[in-house]
């Protein structure tokens, strides 16, 4: 098991409010290190999305403190927001191209990340030609091309069946195992937060607040059996029954 880095991420008893009056963040404090893959789960609407915003400098703190360590920010959502005329080599070159990085370099660590993700051999098809857990792993490997220390996750496998959900999360623990950076990662599904998470959040109804920060004692490389053992369920349990009460309060 890796031992944490300095942190990377500190959310410091942070309030927001939208210009419309929607309490989205009720004094949330929250710091990620390198090393941490923290998990987010709570009722929709809790202002999750809203807290990986905030990170990336998308939204301003009403009261509180947001800081980040200047590193390149990874941001993955739950679409994969890919150009469809573009092939998968031209998409996940395109962050490289951006930022001016010259075409050799940037198609060689894009080729690099492709592979990483278990794409390669794919590298002329265009997004339509994918399913869509492949096109997630372009979307994840375009972000792996700026060598991120901080990853934030928006629900990224939300969308798919629950095979290529389990994989893919494999897949995102070994590259974490690989290169610990610092991640954030948004779901609504308990086992993929207990799966993949070194710790997990749950936060109460908006305002969002924590209401509980649930350690998960499992060493890396975690084997995909270790989801039917008893000391995963009894994890994941422990975020179920807080989830829960969680939600009875919203409805
Ligand atoms: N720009 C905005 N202006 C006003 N309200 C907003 C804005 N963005 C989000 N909200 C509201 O803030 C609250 C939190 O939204 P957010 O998207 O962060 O929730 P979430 O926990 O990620 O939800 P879900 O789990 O459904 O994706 C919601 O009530 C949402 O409608």
């Amino acid at each position: 098991m890796k031992t944490t880095g300095p942190p990377q991420i500190r959310v410091e008893e942070v309030s927001l409010a939208f210009p419309d009056g929607t309490h989205a963040l009720d004094d949330v404090s929250v710091t990620v290190s390198a090393g941490e893959m923290v998990a987010l789960v709570g009722p929709s609407g809790c202002g999750k999305s809203t807290l990986l915003r905030l990170v990336a400098g998308f939204e301003k703190a009403g009261m509180g403190a947001v800081t980040t360590s200047h590193h390149a920010l990874g941001y993955v959502f739950q679409d994969a927001t890919l150009l469809p005329w573009r092939s998968v080599l031209h998409n996940v070159e395109l962050p490289g191209q951006l930022t001016g990085v010259p075409k050799a370099s940037r198609r060689e660590s894009a080729r690099a990340a492709i592979d990483r993700v278990g794409l390669g051999g794919f590298e002329r098809h265009r997004p339509a030609q994918l399913s869509g857990g492949m096109r997630m792993r372009v979307s994840i490997a375009r972000a792996l091309t700026l060598q991120p220390k901080l990853f934030l996750f928006d629900e990224p496998f939300g969308a798919l069946d629950e095979i290529t959900r389990e994989r893919l999360n494999e897949d995102l623990n070994a590259l974490f195992e690989a290169e610990p950076f610092a991640g954030l990662f948004v779901t609504h599904s308990v086992t993929e937060a207990v799966f993949m998470a070194t710790r997990v959040i749950v936060m109460s109804a908006r305002p969002g607040r924590i209401l509980a920060d649930i350690p998960v004692p499992f060493d890396y490389p975690r084997e995909p059996g270790l989801r039917y053992t008893q000391e995963f369920a009894e994890v994941a349990a422990t975020v179920s029954k807080t989830l829960r009460e969680a939600c009875e309060v919203a409805a």
